[in-house]
């Protein structure tokens, strides 16, 4: 078995719930009943489950943004909740958050390179701005941006660029960790698998390792290596992807996977750039539960629609795409 990059054990989270009346018992709600995980690196473990099921609590206890009240965070070797100063400042270098909403997750009154740079001032105190330069420089390219996109603004990009940005900024620590909590849903279809796919491209560059949350059983087949199947906030049933969605066990992961639509019981297969292009773009069953894929005229890659096009068309195969 593989080194383990992130371990919880046994977490625990309530939350108080307001009183009717000051005669009434404190209540509380609780979301997470003993949650254990564990993710090997390099690899990808998605989260998924219904609105509710306590994916993004789980998230954020493993962020360190909440502390369960019982059970073990461990990244990297490190007892998250154990740490604090400058032993949490090292530790937290090494996991990085990209969040659902690219509008809302990014401060509209900072330049990109402002944005980008925080996680670096905060953690890394004594960084020179030499060093900070070439880390923006860094990640900007690797998320396949523009080096002058540091001196512009959120509102100056589309929701995928920010979405890049999102990363750009998760990626200048160099984490080994990247928790990604629903990080394509708030975008265009087409634009979810361009994001998805420069995830997986930065995963196998810099060996990066993935705690996905999606309540999409697609774009978490397409990107996970293992799932866990959250249930009111317990873990019902867990193993590599393929094997869960395609036979599952539990009666809740079984209701999951038969409530969503047809296309998504393709499997995942990548197609190289390099490979011939055998099938017809037109049986495509794409990452996110589209049926129809066409090549964008303007980036030369796979989109994705939910409808029919026109007529079948030989990609370029300039993208990784995913068939049925
Ligand atoms: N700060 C909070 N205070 C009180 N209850 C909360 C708080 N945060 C979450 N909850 C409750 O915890 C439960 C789980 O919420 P959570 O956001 O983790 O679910 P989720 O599976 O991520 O859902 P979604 O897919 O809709 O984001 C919900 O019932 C929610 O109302």
């Amino acid at each position: 078995m593989s080194e383990v990059i992130l371990k919880t054990t046994d977490l625990v989270r309530e939350y108080q719930m307001p009183r009717p009346s000051i005669f009434s018992k404190q209540a509380s709600l609780r979301v997470l009943h003993g949650v254990s995980v564990e993710l090997a690196a390099g690899q990808s473990l998605g989260i998924v489950g219904e609105s509710g099921s306590g994916k993004s609590t789980l998230a954020r206890a493993v962020m360190g943004l909440e502390r369960p009240q019982s059970g073990r965070v461990n990244i990297a070797g490190n007892d998250i909740y154990a740490l604090n100063g400058a032993d949490l400042r090292e530790a937290r270098k090494g996991f990085q958050a990209i969040f659902q909403d690219p509008y809302g997750s990014l401060d509209p009154r900072h330049t990109v390179r402002t944005i980008i740079s925080e996680p670096v001032v905060s953690l890394e105190r004594g960084i020179d701005a030499a060093a900070r330069n070439r880390r923006i420089a860094e990640v900007l390219e690797a998320v396949g941006l523009p080096l002058a996109s540091a001196d512009k603004y959120p509102h100056e990009f589309s929701g995928g660029q920010r979405q890049r940005i999102a990363i750009a900024r998760a990626l200048i620590t160099r984490p080994a960790l990247i928790v990604a909590d629903e990080p394509v849903s708030a975008l265009d279809v087409s634009i979810q698998a361009q994001v998805l796919n420069l995830m997986m491209d930065l995963q196998e560059k810099l060996g990066l390792s993935y705690l996905f949350i999606s309540h999409d059983l697609g774009v978490v087949r397409a990107i996970t290596d293992r799932v866990a199947v959250m249930h009111l906030g317990r873990i019902v049933e867990e193993g590599p992807t393929g094997a869960v969605f395609d036979n599952p066990r539990h009666p809740y992961t079984q209701a999951l996977v038969a409530a969503v639509p047809k296309p998504f019981s393709g499997r995942r297969k990548r197609v190289r750039s390099d490979a011939p292009p055998q099938t017809p773009v037109h049986t495509a069953t794409t990452v996110t539960g589209c049926a129809y894929a066409a090549v964008c005229p303007v980036r030369q890659e796979i989109c994705l629609t939910q409808t029919p096009i026109a007529k079948p068309v030989t990609p370029t195969w300039s993208a990784r795409c995913h068939f049925a």
